[in-house]
């Protein structure tokens, strides 16, 4: 593998789940495969759990790191051919990733969805920007369409937590204020789709995801009836992508509560906005898994790493 961009990159789900379990239990056990080494973290975006986890994940492999806030540190980039830049862009992806990749072995990117041109972000412009002119690997810390680390993450907590053969998962939509990107819904229903689980997706009409990564998953608009007898409730806002980048209703008949949740454990990527996506009494109970999500983002990146590093 030379670079970590979406779920489709992972091989072996069940295979990478175990050896990021095995290096939890020893983090800093492959401390000197990463050494002489710098992996390069450009934020686009905002983070908190992305941005330390990654750093956290280089340092127990040996590797240095340099974070950049792209977005507000570096220069507004131009990523089509041909331009001619007189306008609001000072410097070409082409330099940009070239340059990047002298000073960095590896090289990882967040880049948020625009919401405002379909087309533009489904063709992950920023990160196929980085991984056709740099010459070193990319990490997806999520982009347009998918948060590959996230998913990996979320796919470690529910083996961990996960006591039967085909646990029910449900993947809910909630009310957020903002219009939001698509790109953790996506990635957690490719990732779903690779386990053996009894998996369903429920939202208001007009919030269907693409189809193309929904594909045969089962959708319900009923929210009660999609959560009932459920094991695992994964909460996420996104918006409509079919009136793309809208926010269609903020209807908080939809936000999480103690009664729809069942005996069911409570999943979102956080951040989260209390009492709109989820209500407090659910994130103060002892079945919400958020804080164990956050910390397996550490083990999530640092299999990504150790693997980058292993093939390159
Ligand atoms: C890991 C999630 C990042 C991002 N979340 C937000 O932008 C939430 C911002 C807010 O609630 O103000 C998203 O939904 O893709
Ligand atoms: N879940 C997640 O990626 O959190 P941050 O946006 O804080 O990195």
């Amino acid at each position: 593998m030379k670079h970590y961009l979406s779920v489709n990159d992972i091989d072996s789900l069940n295979d990478w789940v175990n050896e990021a379990r095995e290096l939890k239990k020893e983090p800093k056990k492959l401390k000197s495969l990463g050494e002489g080494k710098t992996i390069g973290l450009l934020f686009f975006n905002n983070s908190l759990r992305t941005r330390l986890s990654t750093q956290k994940a280089a340092m127990n492999l040996g590797l240095d790191v340099i974070v950049m806030n792209f977005g507000s540190e570096g220069w507004a980039l131009e990523y089509a051919d041909g331009t001619v830049m007189d306008q609001g862009t000072s410097e070409h992806i082409k330099e940009a990733a070239q340059v990047i990749s002298q000073y960095c072995d590896i090289v990882a990117i967040r880049a948020f969805a625009g919401l405002t041109d379909k087309k533009e972000d489904e063709a992950e412009i920023v990160l196929n920007g980085f991984k056709k002119y740099a010459s070193v690997p990319v990490v997806n810390m999520e982009s347009s369409v998918g948060h590959p680390l996230q998913a990996l993450a979320d796919a470690i907590t529910l083996a961990e937590q996960n006591t039967k053969k085909r646990p029910k998962v449900v993947l809910s939509w909630a009310p957020h204020p903002k219009a939001l990107p698509h790109a953790v819904a996506n990635s957690f229903v490719q990732m779903m789709q690779l386990q053996d689980a009894d998996f369903v997706i429920t939202h208001p009409e007009g919030y269907e995801l693409n189809p193309e990564v929904t594909k045969d998953s089962v959708i319900e608009h009923d929210q009660k009836k999609a959560c009932e007898d459920a094991d695992f409730i994964y909460v996420k806002n996104w918006s409509s992508y079919n009136t793309y980048g809208q926010v269609l209703n903020q209807d908080k008949n939809w936000t999480m509560t103690k009664e729809k949740l069942g005996n069911a454990k409570f999943m979102h990527c956080l951040p989260v906005r209390r009492n709109m996506v989820v209500a407090d009494e659910v994130l103060d109970s002892d079945q919400s898994l958020v804080i164990e999500q956050a910390n397996n983002r550490t083990y999530s990146a640092q299999v990504v790493l150790k693997k980058i590093l292993e093939n390159n």
